[in-house]
């Protein structure tokens, strides 16, 4: 499976290969030895993932910016309906990109995954009237190691692709106004 490298080190951006035909398509959206030869070039072992989940979110809804802690979950993210914006922020504290983000539109006609490495933060804004997202991860969901990082902090400066007259929909967690722990970037 063909990937693309991304300014943050690490993140990557695997580009399935779509066969299509008069029926639709067909593509493999995993394969191990790919997935391995990825950590071999760089010298590491691969995490196993040991998660998958799926949601589904309405248009303008975002999700994030989620991380674990003591506990970094590494996750694989694809769409199977809809299309998104999605973004990681780099919070390993000794990578030269701390601090950075990045986004990539995902969707189900492009195929495109985002390898989200441990210790980045994430999250996504749905341009589409659905979305469904499917994400495989490297660590468990461990709710008491869960943290979520400001999705409009100024100073990350994500820049969204917010429409003017919508406002996200978020969850009560996700929202800097009703979330007192929240964190802000740095703090
Ligand atoms: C993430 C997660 C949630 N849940 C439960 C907790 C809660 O009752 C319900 C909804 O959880 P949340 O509101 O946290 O779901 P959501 O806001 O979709 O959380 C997700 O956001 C994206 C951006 C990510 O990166 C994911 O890792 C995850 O944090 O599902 C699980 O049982 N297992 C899980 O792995």
């Amino acid at each position: 499976m063909k990937y693309i490298n991304t300014p943050l080190e690490g993140l990557i951006i695997f580009t399935p290969k779509q066969f299509v035909d008069e029926r639709g398509f067909f593509m493999e959206t995993f394969r191990q030895t790919d997935f391995d030869k990825v950590f071999e070039q760089r010298n590491l072992t691969a995490p196993q993932l040991v998660q998958e989940n799926q949601s589904r979110s309405v248009k303008h809804v975002l999700r994030g910016l989620h991380y674990q802690q003591q506990f970094p979950q590494g996750k694989l993210v694809r769409v199977s309906h809809g299309c998104i914006f999605d973004i990681a922020v780099d919070l390993r504290q000794q990578s030269k990109t701390y601090g950075q983000w990045f986004a990539q539109e995902l969707s189900a006609d492009n195929g495109y995954q985002m390898w989200v490495p441990p210790g980045f933060a994430h999250g996504f804004y749905v341009l589409s009237n659905l979305a469904d997202i499917i994400y495989k991860c490297s660590e468990y969901y461990q709710p008491n190691d869960e943290y979520t990082l400001a999705w409009n902090d100024s100073t990350l400066n994500i820049q969204w692709p917010l429409t003017k007259e919508a406002h996200p929909i978020v969850s009560e967690k996700d929202n800097p106004n009703l979330n007192p722990n929240i964190i802000k970037f740095g703090c």
